[in-house]
């Protein structure tokens, strides 16, 4: 037997059958830390992908008919099934994604949370009745009834860094709003991807209604996201593809979960202790390949040695390592991710940053590293490194501070540090973010917050219920009474 045959090539669900591919072609995951492949997915066919979709289409004309209460049962279904399956998912995220495995272990968990959550909220979505007669030429006579509808068939698009819990946040929302749904994970993510969606199978999913799709992004993508079936988009990734997608898909609906660049804004009167220990955890964990990682620190001249000293102190507490061994930092994606996060770190030194910590590579992993004296003229002050690195830009004032906040691209989240809560709105009123993070890190959850980003950051809104609002639409009846 030779060697490719011996990688498990996981197949594809369509319309209720588990197949692989008639092409014949998979495509092997990448490990980041260099180890064995975890496996392979199928490289689907474009007509594979249009019985996908059509597949969804159908069925989802059958689950809009169900009650909230019915989508609900196989939601908590799928959450149970999903934590019985805790430690091969788990294994998959790590093996695929490069996250520690305790890390691993809680987004499953999480990702359970998430759903039984969703399932109790869609019980409470409910319409309402507008009185024709409140409005000055209005009739008092005329009522209008307006509810939450499906939208039909939801194209999700998962990212790599949380393959299942970014995954059920389109899914499960979707499902409970009566909608089918598309699934297209990472390819490095894939293999997690298509256990989550055994573990929905196995709670009685029907047939159709959600269907996966693999294959890299590069082939299938613009079939999919330009498909005639697609009813709506849910995209989490990077801003550039995010964009390139608004630009092909026409007139359907749009979510898009994109990059970031959040600043952490540390005042002089903050608790640098409580700053730097939340700088070090949300800049680094999971090598800060996370949309809502800390990217920048924008600190105040007069405390910038002091923060700058703790958060090296700070440091010291990650663990830097492999993932089977639950270290925070660990090998990034893959090669290409981590030459990038290279050339940034160079560029920033070479343009006069000091290297207050790290700034070592073994591989694809890179040591948690924090440049001091960034300044504009710098691409990190700027560019999104999804990688260990945090550059700290030291500011004279606060509007300072403010404005180089807001020249970025990007606004996803901002951290504000300081002990006064009335400066800390007023700074927050003025950044142009989707949420803003008082005295403590920026970070999605507890995730039925809304959580949404402006400029190059997203558009349109998730957290649980912002979610299931998003892949629905109201459907106005208007009721006439002849009889006043
Ligand atoms: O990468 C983007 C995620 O939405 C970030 O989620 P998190 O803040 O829970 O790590």
């Amino acid at each position: 037997m030779s060697e490719v045959e011996t990688i498990k090539a996981y197949p594809f669900l369509l319309n209720g059958e588990w197949q692989n591919t008639t092409s014949e072609r998979t495509i092997e995951i990448e490990s980041p830390s260099g180890a064995e492949t975890p496996g392979a997915v199928q490289a689907m066919t474009e007509s594979e992908v249009n019985a996908a979709i059509s597949g969804a289409n159908e069925a989802q004309k059958n689950w809009a008919r169900k009650s909230f209460d019915e989508r609900a049962q196989v939601l908590h279904s799928w959450a149970d099934q999903l934590l019985l399956m805790k430690d091969e998912i788990a294994e998959a995220i790590m093996k695929e994604a490069g996250k520690g495995l305790s890390s691993a272990e809680k987004e499953v968990v999480r990702t359970a949370d998430f759903i039984k959550y969703t399932a109790e909220e869609g019980k409470r979505l409910h319409g309402e009745l507008i009185n024709g007669g409140s409005f000055n030429a209005g009739s008092a006579n005329k009522f209008a009834l307006v509810n939450r509808n499906p939208i039909g068939v939801v194209l999700a698009i998962s990212p790599f860094n949380y393959p299942v819990n970014l995954s059920a946040a389109k899914i499960a929302p979707a499902l409970i709003g009566g909608n089918a749904v598309v699934f297209k994970p990472a390819t490095q993510g894939a293999i997690s991807g298509t256990l989550m969606i055994e573990a929905l199978d196995k709670a009685g999913l029907p047939s159709g209604l959600v269907n996966l799709v693999t294959g890299k992004g590069a082939e299938i993508g613009d079939h999919l996201i330009t498909h005639p079936l697609i009813d709506l988009i849910n995209f989490t990734g990077g801003s550039q593809t995010g964009k390139s997608i608004s630009q092909k898909a026409s007139m359907v609906p749009l979510i898009l979960e994109l990059g970031g660049k959040d600043p952490a804004i540390v005042l002089e009167d903050a608790d640098l202790d409580k700053a730097a220990a939340d700088i070090a955890s949300g800049g680094f964990s999971y090598s800060g390949q996370r949309c809502t990682a800390i990217k920048r620190v924008l600190v105040q001249d007069e405390k910038a040695d002091e923060l700058v000293a703790k958060i090296k102190e700070k440091m010291n507490g990650l663990k830097v390592g492999a993932p089977e061994d639950s270290a925070d930092v660990t090998p990034l994606i893959n090669s290409k991710a981590a030459d990038y996060v290279t050339g940034l770190i160079d560029d920033a030194v070479e343009k006069g940053a000091e290297v207050a910590s790290g700034n070592q590579r073994e591989g694809n992993l890179i040591y948690p590293t924090l440049l001091d004296s960034v300044t504009k003229d710098m691409q990190i002050a700027w560019e999104e490194p999804f990688g260990p690195v945090i550059p700290v830009i030291r500011v004279e004032s606060v509007d300072e501070a403010i404005n180089i906040a807001n020249e970025s691209e990007y606004g996803l989240q901002a951290s504000i540090f300081t002990k006064n809560m009335e400066q800390a709105i007023q700074i927050g009123n003025e950044l142009e973010v989707g949420s803003v993070q008082i005295n403590g890190k920026t970070e999605r959850g507890p995730d039925h917050f809304p959580f949404l980003g402006v400029k190059s950051s997203g558009v349109g809104g998730q957290g649980i219920r912002k979610s299931i609002e998003s892949m629905t639409r109201e459907k106005v009846t208007v009721l006439n009474m002849t009889q006043g």
